[in-house]
């Protein structure tokens, strides 16, 4: 265990100026097979019992397009985890894995003193068209500063299941357009540097966010 924790810790390092490197050059990094199949299936599989618990939360309430009967559609359905609870140690594990890498860039983002985070948000778009609109996480200088998100979902295809994040960094004319996919990480400046936004979902598109403050 010790000996994998230390091949662990020495593969951050790398991550770490890889994030570093990225977000200072686009403010958003994408890092792909983070955890591997076998962890990240163990963390759905917790997710996957949070849903099935029933205590995701249901999301905010959206206007639902106007020829529906019912005129409002759900949008993401939430709950919030320190990874103590029982049955969610993998949970755990990827909090400290995304702690890890951050605690390696922290010095090296001289102009942030990243020191700590909010839980990890458990999110699902139960699909049905459920989106969330173009927004900035942190338009008001609430401390927030990095968004990390991890994706835990398998064979998801854009063209049939859509979910597509699209960011539009600030000051250009690029899109940034990322799929949800299994064991992909990201970051991003959660200031106004990256108003995104969640295209409608067509099949259920789950993640766990953390957000990092200074
Ligand atoms: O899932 C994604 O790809 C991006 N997701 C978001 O931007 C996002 N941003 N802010 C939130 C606040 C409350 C609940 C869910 C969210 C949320 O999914
Ligand atoms: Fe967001």
């Amino acid at each position: 265990r010790e000996q994998y924790l230390s091949i662990l810790r020495s593969r951050f390092k790398v991550l770490a100026q890889y994030v570093v490197d990225c977000l200072t050059k686009y403010g958003i990094c994408v890092i792909d097979k983070f955890l591997g199949e076998v962890t990240g299936h163990e963390i759905l599989k917790e997710v996957l019992q949070l849903s099935s618990a029933g205590v995701m939360r249901q999301g905010q309430l959206v206007h639902g397009p106007s020829s529906s009967s019912n005129k409002y559609i759900r949008g993401d359905m939430i709950t919030w985890v320190d990874g103590t609870e029982p049955r969610s140690e993998n949970i755990h594990f990827l909090i400290s894995c995304m702690d890890a890498v951050m605690l390696q860039c922290a010095d090296k983002l001289e102009m942030y003193r990243i020191n700590e985070r909010t839980k990890a948000m458990v999110a699902c778009y139960p699909g049905r068209k459920t989106r969330y609109v173009r927004h900035v996480d942190n338009p008001n200088g609430d401390g927030r500063c990095i968004t990390c998100i991890y994706y835990l979902n398998e064979n998801w295809d854009v063209r049939q299941h859509g979910g597509l994040l699209r960011i539009y960094p600030e000051g250009s004319d690029r899109v940034a357009s990322i799929e949800p996919k299994f064991d992909r990480l990201l970051f991003f400046w959660s200031d106004r540097r990256n108003p995104h936004e969640v295209e409608q979902s067509f099949r259920e598109r789950y993640a766990i966010t953390v957000w990092y403050y200074d």
